[in-house]
């Protein structure tokens, strides 16, 4: 038997850090919500009793140190099952950007498997699980809009943010996220307002979501590679209404209403930076569906 899965990117409209937790994580407040830049996860079933991760893309890892693998692995160990299969990953989102795309294969994984192997497991149930695999796992098994608290794994949803759309560039680096959080330096970020971004949600408040855009991680990755400044300079130089790195970065993305001004800022983009799209923000929980 085979059966598909999509895997949402994800954008952080809001990323605070609250303090260094003696484990060595960070306390966060982030809201997250998911774009319309989803992978394509196919599972089939297979004879061996292996997990066989297939890519054509190569900066994907095809063995255990694919977020996918591990979560096909921690089923399998957690629920005792002695069957094999082939996971397939249309790789649409960019790699190592800040934009979630290994912990959303991961989740889609645990969805996937879920399904195949009839292992009834509820959302919550593998919110639980996908928190063993990374911080971002948790909000991926759901998707849609959610204040992300903890180390990222404690969720509440929201509702759907005001429709616009999303511009994402990414420059040609790859950041690790480890290492952008051992440089935050706690006592010289600007906090975001998160309460007010809430308000601003669920008010289906377009300008109040823009002007509440903040993310203490991204002087840390702007200091390391001012290219990314540069993207977001452009950015609004185009016209963006808003503009953010997402997560650890480096992609920038940048809110826009009308369809004209997306299409400037797009073509503007695509000039000097390979990576660039325009998606819809999906913010509802059917974008995993
Ligand atoms: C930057 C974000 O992507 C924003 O959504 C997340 O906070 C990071 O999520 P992630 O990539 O799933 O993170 P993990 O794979 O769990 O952790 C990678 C590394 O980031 C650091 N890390 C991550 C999450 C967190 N709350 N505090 C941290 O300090 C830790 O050094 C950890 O070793
Ligand atoms: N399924 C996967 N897809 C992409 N990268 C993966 C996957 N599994 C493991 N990786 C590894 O994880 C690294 C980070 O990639 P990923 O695309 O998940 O980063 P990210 O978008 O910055 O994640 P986050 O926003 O959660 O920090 C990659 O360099 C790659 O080696």
């Amino acid at each position: 038997m085979k059966l598909m899965e999509k895997a949402p990117a994800k954008i952080n409209l809001a990323l605070d850090v609250l303090f260094k937790r003696p484990d060595g994580y960070h306390e966060v407040e982030m809201i997250m919500t998911t774009v319309d830049l989803a992978d394509r996860i196919e599972f089939a079933d297979i004879d061996r009793d292996k997990i066989i991760i297939l890519s054509h893309n190569r900066f994907v890892p095809d063995d255990s140190r694919n977020l996918a693998y591990q979560a096909a692995a921690l089923l399998k160990e957690r629920f005792n099952i002695r069957r094999g299969v082939a996971i397939s990953i249309e790789k649409n989102i960019p790699v190592a950007a800040g934009l979630a795309g290994g912990s959303s294969d991961a989740a889609a994984t645990l969805r996937g498997l879920n399904r195949l192997w009839k292992l009834n497991l509820s959302l919550d149930e593998m919110a639980v699980l996908g928190a063993e695999i990374g911080s971002d796992v948790s909000f991926c098994v759901y998707g849609g809009t959610a204040l992300a608290r903890g180390r990222g794994e404690q969720i509440t949803h929201l509702p759907v943010p005001p429709k616009c759309w999303v511009i994402l560039a990414k420059p040609t680096i790859g950041v690790s996220t480890a290492d952008v959080y051992r440089r935050l330096d706690l006592s010289a970020v600007k906090h975001p307002d998160v309460n007010k971004m809430i308000a601003a949600i669920e008010r289906k408040n377009y300008e109040g979501v823009c002007a509440g855009l903040g993310n203490v991680l991204e002087n840390v990755t702007l200091q390391v590679y001012p290219e990314v400044a540069n993207i977001k300079d452009q950015m609004k130089k185009f016209g963006a209404d808003a503009v953010l790195m997402s997560g650890s970065g480096p992609t920038v993305f940048g809110l826009v209403e009308h369809d004209s001004r997306m299409q400037r800022i797009y073509n503007g983009l695509r000039g000097f930076c390979e990576q660039v799209y325009a998606v819809q923000l999906l913010g509802n929980r059917n974008s995993v569906e």
